[in-house]
């Protein structure tokens, strides 16, 4: 690990103090046993992202949600930490998910709450793994995966790519002989296959339709994280951005024509962190390349920073 992209913490300084904290003045590069706190790692992928025919571009993403993060304003003390970034080269996708996994098991044991910075959503098996080689990767216990998405990524394909994420988390759960616990929450009918949505029946996962995220059904969907978190030790949580709107998210492989709000989206966020089970998450698929104006970063980091500040 490195601490690349250290570039990126820099933005306006209105003088010294608690009173004048934001991101850029408050993190630091981790190190070991140096304190609990959140961690960040990126993740600099677009290889799933290729391998599933998107529009690549999404490896820059670490960089650019480090960039929107700088300036967010500091209210409360935060131990901040970043752990730099783990690169995919030269199309090494399952090395690098697994060089991922063994800095955020890392990270983890040290005590960290951790946030993984995409790429692409690849990054889920990357996280999966970490989080397993942290907890035991045969131990007993039970992980929630909470994926905010327009998508199942519930696909089955020759090679590992950003659809095909919790396919994989499914038979690495079989085959430790542990439930496979998955809800999806922002689903688009439009955008996901009758099989995938078979394929999700047939795996059990509780799914609420983008047509159901919306502010007139609001307790509904914090209820129904609620009890999601509620059912297992563990809470693992992905946001894809192409979840939200085009008009919100432009900056992603695969926009959305209708989206989730971002009030709804952030309800679920705070939700999940305030859970007390949430042991990790992670963001994926901004692709600085598509963006306008930093809007799909400075959503992405918004809920990075709403994720961390409301840690229950
Ligand atoms: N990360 C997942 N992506 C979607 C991409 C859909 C698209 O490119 O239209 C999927 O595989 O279903
Ligand atoms: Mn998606
Ligand atoms: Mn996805």
């Amino acid at each position: 690990m490195t601490w690349k992209d250290a570039g990126s913490w820099a933005g306006r300084d209105d003088g010294p103090g608690a009173q004048n904290a934001r991101w850029h003045s408050t993190i630091k590069p981790w190190k070991a046993g140096e304190g609990a706190g959140s961690a960040l790692l990126g993740f600099a992928s677009d290889e799933g992202v290729r391998r599933n025919k998107g529009r690549t571009g999404a490896k820059t993403g670490p960089g650019a949600l480090r960039a929107a993060l700088s300036n967010i304003s500091l209210h409360e003390p935060a131990n901040l930490f970043d752990a730099g970034d783990i690169a995919v080269e030269d199309r090494e996708l399952e090395a690098g998910q697994e060089e991922f996994a063994n800095a955020l098991a890392g990270l983890l044991r040290d005590g960290q709450f951790t946030v993984g910075l995409g790429g692409g959503h690849e990054i889920t098996f990357a996280s999966y793994s970490g989080i397993a080689k942290a907890l035991g990767a045969d131990g007993h216990w039970s992980l929630g995966c909470l994926n905010i998405d327009a998508h199942f990524d519930l696909r089955v394909a020759e090679t590992a790519s950003s659809g095909t994420g919790f396919a994989q988390i499914a038979e690495a759960e079989a085959a430790a002989g542990r439930t496979f616990r998955y809800a999806a929450v922002g689903i688009s009918e439009a955008s996901n296959t009758k099989v995938l949505f078979d394929r999700a029946a047939e795996l059990g996962v509780q799914v609420l339709l983008d047509t159901e995220c919306h502010l007139g059904n609001i307790d509904a969907v914090r209820g129904f994280v609620a009890e999601f978190a509620g059912s297992v030790d563990h809470l693992y949580l992905t946001i894809d951005l192409d979840a939200l709107p085009a008009s919100v998210a432009p900056g992603v492989s695969a926009p959305a024509g209708y989206g989730i709000g971002l009030e709804v989206v952030r309800a679920i966020v705070v939700a999940a962190s305030a859970s007390g089970k949430l042991i990790h998450a992670d963001i994926a698929e901004l692709n600085p390349d598509f963006d306008i104006d930093q809007r799909t970063a400075r959503t992405g980091a918004r809920l990075v920073n709403d994720l961390i500040m409301n840690r229950g």
